[in-house]
């Protein structure tokens, strides 16, 4: 449309206005993707591009790098294209999207896709899948924190 590459998405950082657990996550999250017109329900958002490599290679740059889980296998995009897939943050929860894995041309891409209507400001979520995310933990802990006798206000 506007000549971008992914048009009706922005990239933006996160800040402590729009933390997931106040004050404590915002650091850790400090990008992600937010659309800017409205999404619907089963189409395509965008692909989450980056290099094919081999397995052995795959396996080696996942005990470095740790990319997501999802991307596993196939995809490495480490290396920064400018493109936002590679920013689009882990919704274990309450995703509004889901990667899913299409063949073409016997490469395979990995793409995103609505689960639910997305509106503008909505920031896009995939579950990155059964990978053992820290961040995740760390809701837990702040959740039990709130909850447990020791939090003093
Ligand atoms: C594919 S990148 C997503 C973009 C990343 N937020 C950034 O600013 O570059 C994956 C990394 O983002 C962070 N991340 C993703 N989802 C998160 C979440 N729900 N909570 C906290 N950090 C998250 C983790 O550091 C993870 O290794």
């Amino acid at each position: 449309q506007d000549g971008r590459l992914e048009p009706g998405l922005s990239e933006k950082g996160r800040t402590a206005e729009r933390p997931s657990v106040p004050g404590v996550l915002a650091l850790a999250l400090c990008r992600g993707v937010f659309a800017e017109s409205d999404i619907f329900k089963g189409d395509f958002i965008l692909e989450y591009r980056g290099d094919l490599i081999d397995p052995e290679e795959t396996f080696r740059s996942f005990i470095i790098a740790k990319p997501p889980i999802t991307a596993l296998n196939v995809i490495d995009a480490a290396r920064d294209d400018g493109t936002l897939g590679r920013l689009v943050n882990d919704d274990h929860i309450n995703p509004n999207c889901k990667m899913k894995r299409i063949m073409v041309e016997g490469k395979p891409h990995l793409c995103l896709f609505a689960l639910k209507d997305i509106t503008p400001g909505d920031e896009i979520r995939y579950n990155y899948g059964d990978a053992d995310c820290p961040w995740r933990n760390q809701v837990r802990i702040v959740k039990d924190i709130l909850k447990s006798d020791i939090y003093i206000n």
